[in-house]
């Protein structure tokens, strides 16, 4: 995609450009990067290549409506900000911008357990919804204590990223030994747990090192009994790629999943996250809501992983590069202009409502299903 070096801003890739001027190269490797050969977070924005739409024509498309909702809360737009960590490596003010941002747009955000501002401060900024992003560490009493800090500053869900039992052989990280500054800390939790995300070395990457030694490996399904009981908050699942994970998460009773693998970070060479969402979609039946991250760059894209029965899609590199390129506005920019491409895909293929949107409208098959 080609972009002029000045001059309006009008897509993602146009905050890619601006942001990749701006951040340190180390940072912008762990943002851009995947796992090893980086097979998957390519196959990722290719699936949305493959697909053609079906437009329809002579509907009314004088009013098209992208609101939402979501465990009773209300969205503007049914695109919103998937967890990353450490937004301070990007800008100042780190999630708290972001937060405003994603608020200004009327768009949820997602808050990564390892977030260098602190929760309630997050919160205090933020005008919109806000989610918790957990991995589970080994320390129970760490988890307790963020689940109920979350609640008490009006977190409206906790999102449990579950492919991530270690963090994937990022290689690009590793060459550069790369590890989180001494300015940036995950704020939220305990020093002495987070002491090593910032001892880099050559052939190491400190996130990965920090994972292995503070992430529980031993969970499995039955352990989320343990969270259940200790919130009455929604509870959603993120890294669900297969049919069979799906149904035992209906069968777990958690609220909702997030089709992901991850952004092409943890297993290289697993399915393209929107190859995966039919038979997620399928295999979950209505029961819960299932949402979706992964290469997501358009509102077509959207528009795309919505037809296939997707609540909800989450953008993860995307408001890193808004956030980097413009702060808050970049971030508000960003989601208003991808949801202003979706309203304007829903007017062209003749569906202005998000209930319209089905697999009538997809002309390529995705996933072995149309
Ligand atoms: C820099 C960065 C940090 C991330 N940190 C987290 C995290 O802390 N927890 C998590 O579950 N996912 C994390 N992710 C993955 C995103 O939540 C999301 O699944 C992925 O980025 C979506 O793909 P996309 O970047 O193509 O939109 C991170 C991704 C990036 C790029
Ligand atoms: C230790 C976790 C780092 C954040 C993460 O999940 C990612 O970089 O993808």
């Amino acid at each position: 995609m080609t972009r002029p070096r000045t001059g309006p801003v009008l897509t993602a890739s146009d905050y890619q450009h601006l942001a990749r001027d701006v951040v340190d190269p180390d940072v912008w490797d762990f943002i851009e990067g995947g796992a090893e050969s980086e097979r998957t977070l390519a196959a990722n924005v290719a699936a949305f290549d493959r697909v053609r739409l079906r437009p329809r024509v002579l509907t009314d498309v004088s009013t098209v409506d992208t609101a939402v909702s979501l465990f009773g809360a209300d969205f503007a737009t049914p695109i919103g900000v998937a967890p990353t960590a450490y937004h301070r490596l990007v800008d100042a003010e780190g999630e708290v911008a972001t937060a405003q941002g994603a608020g200004a747009a009327g768009a949820l955000f997602v808050v990564s357990v390892f977030a260098s501002r602190t929760l309630e401060d997050i919160a205090k900024a933020s005008p919109g919804g806000l989610w918790l992003h957990l991995y589970w560490l080994s320390r129970r009493d760490v988890l307790a204590d963020l689940i109920r800090r979350a609640a008490d500053a009006g977190y409206q869900a906790l999102l449990l990223t579950v492919d991530a039992p270690r963090i994937g052989r990022r290689w690009r990280d590793m060459r550069n030994g790369f590890a989180i500054g001494a300015d940036v800390t995950a704020v939220n939790i305990d020093e002495a747990v987070m002491a090593s995300t910032h001892r880099g070395g050559t052939g190491r990457s400190a996130i990965a090192e920090h994972a292995a030694q503070s992430f529980d490996q031993t969970v499995t399904w039955a352990d989320l009994a343990w969270l259940r009981a200790q919130t009455s908050l929604p509870i959603v699942l993120k890294g669900i790629l297969t049919a069979e994970d799906a149904i035992l998460a209906v069968e777990h009773g958690v609220d909702g999943i997030v089709v992901s693998n991850h952004g092409g970070r943890q297993l290289d060479g697993a399915v393209a996250a929107l190859d995966a969402l039919p038979e997620v979609v399928d295999a979950v039946g209505g029961a819960m809501p299932v949402l979706f991250d992964g290469g997501v760059r358009r509102g077509t894209d959207a528009l795309v992983a919505l037809a296939l029965g997707a609540r909800m899609v989450l953008l993860g590199r995307p408001p890193l590069w808004a956030l980097a390129a413009g702060g808050a506005d970049g971030v508000a920019g960003l989601l208003e202009t991808t949801t202003g491409e979706l309203a304007h895909a829903m007017a062209l293929t003749g569906r202005p409502r998000l209930a319209d949107l089905d697999r009538t409208v997809l002309s390529f098959r995705v996933g072995g299903e149309r």
